[in-house]
């Protein structure tokens, strides 16, 4: 069994039910299970910021797929619920980005691991610490709580609970 973690973002309404689709879609995969998932956070953009607020989330699954097979598994989805390439960093209806699969190390055209830019995005940081704190990034010797202090104050402000999404109140 391979054990990965996916970041989820969408910022093209209806968010909530883009992002909810997506892990259901992964859950009904065959080869595929959603071990945990974070509460959804709603997040001011980062990079092109002319554009609408995201809701945010990250699971954690369990499948038999490779890395590449669990990419290719995503930008099915992702296209299945819409989403079009236009601006780098712009608005979608799903973005679905691997942020570490096992412990690898790997960077290729098609995928790199971990994710390149996870361990400055408190977008990613804070609801990965939600359900991983004590996870250990490849070859940092550091967890991501460790990242997730290194945020600044004004990074974890633009990062707001999203009600009615914990999980545990299920
Ligand atoms: N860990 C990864 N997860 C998902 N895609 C990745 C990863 N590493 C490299 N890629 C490649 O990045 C390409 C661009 O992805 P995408 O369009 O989702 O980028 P983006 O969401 O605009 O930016 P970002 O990658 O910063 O979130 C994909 O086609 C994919 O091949
Ligand atoms: N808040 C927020 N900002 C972003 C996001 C995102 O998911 N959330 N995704 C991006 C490209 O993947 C670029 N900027």
């Amino acid at each position: 069994m391979n054990n990965s973690y996916i970041a989820l973002g969408s910022n093209i309404e209806p968010r909530e039910t883009y992002l909810q689709q997506a892990v259901s879609t992964l859950n009904n995969c065959p080869s595929l299970t959603v071990v945990k998932q974070s509460s959804v956070y709603e997040t001011v953009p980062v990079g092109y910021t002319k554009q609408a607020d995201f809701l945010n989330m990250v699971i954690e699954v369990a499948s038999s797929l490779s890395a590449l097979e669990l990419l290719d598994l995503c930008q099915t989805i992702e296209q299945e619920l819409g989403r079009k390439r236009t601006v780098r960093f712009g608005p979608r209806t799903v973005d679905l980005d691997i942020l570490m699969h096992n412990q690898e190390n790997r960077e290729t055209e098609r995928l790199t691991l971990p994710h390149p830019r996870m361990l400055e995005r408190a977008f990613v940081l804070v609801p990965l610490c939600e359900i991983a704190p004590d996870l250990m990034v490849p070859a940092t010797g550091k967890t991501i709580l460790d990242y997730r202090h290194e945020l600044s104050g004004s990074e974890t402000d633009g990062v707001v609970f999203w009600p009615g999404s914990n999980p545990a109140d299920d």
